[in-house]
């Protein structure tokens, strides 16, 4: 390895044409060397600041270009089996963004070609493990001074969905995210999946049941609901509220700069993830890096990738068919035996 970690990225639409900014701006340690996306155009413009990167059409040809130790995969969730597997066939560790594999069996078959291997290569970009609030609320549920946690009251709302948005991705995209907050922070498997949904909002896309309510039940006998909204039109807002035997705590308040003028008074809502996760985006990539450099894997495991998807497919089944749908995963590999949330 040279002084720099030399990564290729993966799709360069939103998130990895943010990562390619954080790796050359914000993270040390690392460097872009190469980046693929079947949009040239969208690949060169990500990388048009920086020197050296090669820039290429097929995630094949870039996970063999030169000076490649380590991926990042940003292209759409339906695209990361191909990519993983291909990152697994050359032994390169992989930071995935989420969901690592949106369909539980191709997340079987990930999880089943990382075990053969016998050993981690693939961090899942659950960022939301890296977000000080996240963190805080963790340290407290796990210091036990709030006793045990009996409900989780999530909230997950996102301004608009982009183009193509399904209403299975509002659970096996966006509810990923509260699906592996609350195995991580509850430190308990989820169980069973039940979904309702008020009339859809006249603000969402026509078809797309947006909002939702998720009820997550867990082998520790908690609860867990959200309320997810992809089209709330007013901000990006996600917050969490652990109801445990000895008190609540709550994350995710907007609690900018309290502005009062004309009468009224009030805090600025951030827009979109970008805003809202930047330093955990940023934490998240630099452990990535610390990692790869010293030939370690730390962070969310394709263990945990494999569980949200499974999760979520039993939620979709759940939005479909109105009944409670029970999670069935496979057996852990004892590769990730030792694997805490
Ligand atoms: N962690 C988070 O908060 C967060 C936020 C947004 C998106 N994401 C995830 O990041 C991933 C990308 O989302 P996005 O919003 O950047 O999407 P996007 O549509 O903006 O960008 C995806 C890019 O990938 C390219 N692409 C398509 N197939 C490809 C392939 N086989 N190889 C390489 N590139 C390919 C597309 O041309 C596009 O430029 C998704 O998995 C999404 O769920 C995570
Ligand atoms: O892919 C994005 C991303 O994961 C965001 O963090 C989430 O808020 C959105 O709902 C989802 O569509």
């Amino acid at each position: 390895m040279g002084d720099l970690l030399g990564v290729a990225v993966l799709g360069a639409g939103h998130m990895g044409a943010d990562h390619i900014r954080r790796l050359d701006r914000v993270v040390s340690g690392a460097r872009v060397v190469a980046v693929a996306d079947p949009d040239a155009e969208r690949a060169k413009e990500a990388v048009a600041a920086i020197a050296g990167v090669s820039v290429h059409t097929e995630a094949e040809a870039a996970l063999a270009a030169p000076g490649v130790e380590a991926v990042i995969v940003a292209s759409p969730g339906p695209a990361h089996e191909e990519a993983l597997l291909a990152a697994f066939a050359r032994g390169l560790p992989v930071l995935c963004e989420k969901p690592m594999v949106p369909e539980a069996a191709g997340a079987l078959r990930v999880l089943e070609a990382e075990a053969r291997l016998g050993r981690r290569l693939t961090q899942v970009g659950f960022m939301r493990r890296y977000d000080e609030e996240y963190r805080g609320l963790k340290a407290l549920l796990d210091g036990g001074r709030l006793g045990r946690p009996l409900m989780l009251h999530c909230v997950h709302r996102n301004v608009s969905s982009p183009p193509g948005f399904t209403s299975a991705m509002l659970i096996d995209s966006s509810v990923s995210h509260e699906i592996d907050a609350a195995r991580w922070l509850l430190g308990q498997e989820l169980t069973s999946v039940t979904v309702r949904r008020p009339r859809p909002s006249s603000g969402a896309p026509r078809g797309l049941l947006d909002p939702q309510f998720v009820l997550f039940e867990t082998d520790g006998g908690a609860l867990v609901d959200v309320e997810v909204f992809v089209n709330c039109g007013f901000g990006y807002q996600v917050r969490c509220e652990a109801v445990c035997e000895a008190g609540s705590a709550r994350i995710g308040d907007d609690r900018g700069v309290l502005v009062t003028t004309g009468g009224g008074a009030g805090a600025a809502v951030p827009q979109d993830y970008l805003v809202r996760f930047a330093d955990a985006y940023d934490r998240e990539v630099q452990a990535w890096v610390d990692a790869t450099r010293l030939g370690r894997v730390t962070g969310p495991s394709v263990w945990d990738g494999y569980a949200a998807s499974v999760v979520a497919e039993a939620g979709v089944r759940a939005l479909e068919s109105g009944a409670r749908v029970p999670v069935e995963p496979a057996p852990r590999p004892d590769l990730y035996a030792l694997d805490g949330h």
